[in-house]
């Protein structure tokens, strides 16, 4: 059985602030794209990437690849996170059954959890990391005021990977693309669907990096990673 990954890496990094993708930034003194690609370019249950990236990175990119020896297909991303991810799944291997799809700004998924996703998706076919939200969640209302505060014990951070069985990943693109409808992550696609989507524990350290206090955190964990 055959599992590929997309890391999507195409986007601007605008909240970050910088005039450049912020995933050149350094992470412990090397790029935090750096970091994600060589973390399942060397899982042992992983037998494709597709690096999505956008065009004005990718000759840098292919020389990072070069440089490092990592057996990486590059494609080109599009406007919105949803294009990047269907634009990779193109890229992918038809021989691939299962799929997950990664943010290259979250460089802090752990190899034990990859492995256990890849277990639990061959289970349920639909499995997304998550962790229980920590803070209290209000909607509010665009006047300003609080509409509604649902209960904490149902609420859920969503965060990549995401797992899927490839075909209903690919279905799933397709009909959101020619219903004109855009989703924040993968699994709302499957939920429009109407397929169910099984939810795997995370861990508070699995950060995008998003904007410039994640850098200091992303360091924090790193220093903590290397017993420092
Ligand atoms: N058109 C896009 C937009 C985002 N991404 C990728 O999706 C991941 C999650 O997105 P986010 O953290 O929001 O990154 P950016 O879109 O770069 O950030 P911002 O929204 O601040 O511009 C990132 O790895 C980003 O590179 C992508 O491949 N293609
Ligand atoms: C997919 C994701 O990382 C789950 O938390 C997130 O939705 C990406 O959203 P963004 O708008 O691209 O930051």
């Amino acid at each position: 059985m055959s599992t590929g990954v997309v890391i999507v890496a195409a986007g601007s990094g605008k909240r970050m602030g910088g005039h450049r993708n912020k995933l050149w930034l350094p992470l412990a003194g090397e790029p935090i794209l750096a970091h994600t690609v060589r973390l399942f370019a060397s899982h042992q249950d992983i037998d494709q990437i597709v690096l999505v990236v956008s065009e004005p990175d990718y000759a840098d990119v292919l020389a990072l690849l070069k440089a490092e020896n990592l057996p990486v297909t590059v494609a080109l991303g599009g406007n919105e996170r949803q294009d990047s991810v269907r634009n990779g799944l193109a890229a992918l291997a038809t021989s691939c059954t299962y799929v997950l799809v990664h943010d290259a700004a979250r460089p802090f998924v752990t190899k034990q959890q990859i492995s256990d996703m890849i277990r639990q998706v061959q289970r349920d076919q639909a499995t997304i990391m998550a962790v229980p939200v920590k803070d209290t969640i209000k909607v509010v209302g665009a006047s300003g005021f609080v509409e509604d505060t649902p209960a904490r014990e149902s609420l859920w951070a969503v965060q990549t990977p995401q797992a899927f069985r490839m075909s209903l990943l690919q279905e799933a693109h397709e009909a959101a693309k020619k219903a004109g409808k855009l989703g924040t992550d993968d699994a709302m696609l499957v939920e429009w669907l109407g397929h169910p989507v099984s939810v795997m524990q995370g861990s508070y350290e699995n950060i995008k990096i998003t904007t410039p206090d994640d850098l200091w955190l992303g360091e924090e964990i790193m220093r903590k990673r290397r017993g420092e």
